[in-house]
């Protein structure tokens, strides 16, 4: 199955989304290839599996798994799938991928992810990608799919023709999809549940269904949020408060959960910090803006940082 001139895809880190997303897309007929790391042999000869708490499983076996991208074909679409704090490493992981026209999509966590990759990459065309999936990597080649699962896709400088293209061909795919105007708003919307959600679960050692069950964590829960809100409007992504309400009420709904934050932590992996938090106090002190709560909370979790 391909899209236009969609045909080969590249994951770029086979972990809890790539490796859910990349299945979902293999097993549509889309010819996907998969850069791994720790797990390419047990890939390899085992595949890859989705348990899905959702009845969506899905085993894909053989696989086209590389543990060096110079092994990779170029490829037309490039999912970005790692840690934002392995970004450092993007550089020479795309390079063998990219053809003159190599569609770059990062489908992770954090502000200025797609400015960063237009500078890192100038002649590249860009989407942005936000995904709403509770998934992680449990065992080598296998990915427990706790809840959700959709995507929202948003273009940054590759034309509204070819972000359509790359939703269609998700939608194929049976991943729930949409499009939006605008990247910067996606970004911010995100970020506004990102932001208390996945720090206070570390700090807290707590699920969101405890961190909302008690009054004072579900109002400082709203006030981060606020803190963000105002900030996003202030970069031009238009959000009404209300919108924090909306986002605690749909979380009162979700499976409880870690956050990835939270598995990091816990996995004494870095945290992403840097791309989820200070690139956002960042956007409040350029526009001379208050987070204090927010600042708080790095602040703590600078301290418990592994790195
Ligand atoms: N998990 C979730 O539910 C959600 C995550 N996100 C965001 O998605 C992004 C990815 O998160 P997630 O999927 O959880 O992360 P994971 O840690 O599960 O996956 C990242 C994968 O990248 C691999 N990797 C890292 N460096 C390299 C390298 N140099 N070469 C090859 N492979 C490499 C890792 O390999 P190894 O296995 O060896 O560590 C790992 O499998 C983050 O920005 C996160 O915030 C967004 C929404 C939901
Ligand atoms: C909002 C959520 C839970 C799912 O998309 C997430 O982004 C995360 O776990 O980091």
């Amino acid at each position: 199955m391909s899209v236009k001139g969609i045909k080969k895809i590249a994951i770029v880190g086979t972990g809890a989304i790539g490796g859910y997303y990349g299945c979902k897309l293999a097993k549509a007929g889309v010819d996907v290839h998969f850069l791994a790391r720790s797990d390419y042999q047990y890939i390899q000869s085992h595949g890859l599996k989705v348990a899905s708490a959702k009845g969506q499983d899905i085993s894909v076996d053989p696989v086209n798994v590389y543990n060096d991208s110079k092994d990779m074909p170029q490829c037309d679409l490039i999912l970005i799938t790692l840690k934002t704090t392995s970004n450092d490493q993007l550089n020479e992981l795309l390079k063998p991928l990219l053809h003159e026209k190599s569609l770059l999509c990062s489908l992770q966590n954090g502000y200025g992810l797609e400015h960063y990759l237009s500078q890192v990459f100038p002649q590249a065309s860009i989407i942005g990608g936000l995904c709403f999936i509770c998934s992680q990597k449990v065992k080598p080649g296998i990915i427990d799919h706790q809840d959700f699962g959709s995507i929202r896709l948003a273009d940054y400088n590759a034309g509204a023709e070819r972000l359509s293209d790359v939703a269609e061909l998700f939608t194929q795919a049976e991943v729930p999809t949409q499009t939006s105007d605008s990247l910067t708003k996606a970004r911010w919307e995100k970020l506004v549940w990102n932001v208390p959600f996945n720090g206070l679960s570390v700090v807290l050692n707590a699920k969101t269904d405890a961190m909302l069950n008690k009054d004072s964590t579900r109002a400082l829960i709203k006030e981060i949020m606020l803190e963000v809100i105002q900030v996003a409007r202030v970069h031009a992504a238009d959000i009404d408060n209300d919108f924090a309400d909306k986002l605690i009420e749909l979380t009162d709904g979700m499976a409880a959960y870690y956050p990835s934050m939270k598995v990091d932590y816990d996995l004494k992996r870095p945290m992403e910090l840097k791309d989820i938090y200070q690139a956002t106090l960042n956007a409040a002190y350029e526009k001379g803006i208050a987070m204090p709560k927010t600042e708080m909370l790095l602040e703590l979790l600078t301290f418990m940082d592994h790195s």
